[in-house]
């Protein structure tokens, strides 16, 4: 297969792809781009851009209408379906609606990719309160997702979501629920685990954030997709490493 230098080490490379929901018009026309092990984007444009959509096609839940989806050196578009679980899992994703499991607790949803992964107990009961706690909900682990508040369920979404360090992790409106404070904290989350080798992903309409963190921009506008350079000039100062939760910074996350 051919590929330029630039897009040999791709995680994620998206070619000329387009999608269309039925017979309506192309939502998304001529996306061209890749990720990189280790970048970090903004995904960014008005309501009704695309934003949801192009994510739908990066973790998997659709595909395109035509063009070309390689994610880890694979082309995800001709792939049967039993042969995606094992990429899903490598993909870490934070649903604008959630999509927690109301008759599981706080812990419980987070621990799930873990278990999966087939984790130790000790493990679990160790990395997944810290976690939980360094995200504001120590005092909620045994709470059902009923009960908690739109910008509680949101944190819980964000852990499960990183626990076990995901290769690419995509988040759809990560801080739409939550105050200024706990969305900067949360991005520093996301920093990190950037840090420490994924690639992320990060659909906003939150310009204060894309103001203060130097992450270049993918910008949808009808569609169409644009990469353009960071909003701000240097990276605000957070949290250092150390104040990090075990589970992400311990031996290479909780489930490796
Ligand atoms: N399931 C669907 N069926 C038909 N059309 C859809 C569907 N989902 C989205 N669309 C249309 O696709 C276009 C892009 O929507 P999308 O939700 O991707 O935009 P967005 O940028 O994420 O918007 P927002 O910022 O409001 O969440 C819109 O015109 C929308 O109406």
């Amino acid at each position: 297969m051919r590929t330029s230098p630039d897009t040999a080490d791709a995680v994620v490379r998206f070619e000329s792809v387009g999608l269309r929901y039925g017979n309506g018009p192309e939502v998304l026309q001529d996306v061209s781009f890749s990720l990189t092990r280790g970048s970090f984007h903004f995904l960014t444009g008005p309501s009704g851009a695309g934003k949801t959509s192009l994510l739908s096609l990066l973790y998997l839940a659709r595909r395109p209408s035509r063009g070309l989806i390689s994610i880890f050196g694979r082309d995800v578009t001709a792939m049967e379906r039993d042969e995606l679980p094992p990429i899903r899992r490598r993909l870490g994703v934070v649903f604008q609606d959630f999509r927690l499991l109301d008759h599981l607790s706080a812990l419980d949803n987070v621990a799930l990719p873990l278990r999966v992964a087939g984790v130790s107990e000790a493990d679990i009961q160790k990395h997944v309160p810290e976690l939980l706690a360094w995200v504001g909900l120590a005092d909620h682990l045994n709470a059902k997702p009923p009960t908690l508040s739109g910008g509680q369920k949101q944190r819980v979404a964000i852990a499960r979501a990183v626990i076990n360090r995901p290769d690419v992790l995509v988040a759809d409106e990560p801080t739409g629920n939550v105050d200024d404070r706990i969305a900067f904290r949360l991005l520093h989350l996301f920093a990190e685990l950037n840090r420490l080798g994924t690639s992320v992903v990060i659909a906003t309409h939150n310009e204060a954030l894309v103001r203060r963190f130097a992450f270049p921009r993918l910008h949808l506008e009808a569609g169409r997709l644009a990469v353009l350079p960071p909003l701000a000039e240097a990276e605000a100062a957070g949290p250092t490493a150390e104040t990090f939760p075990q589970a992400l910074t311990d031996g290479g996350g909780a489930a490796r």
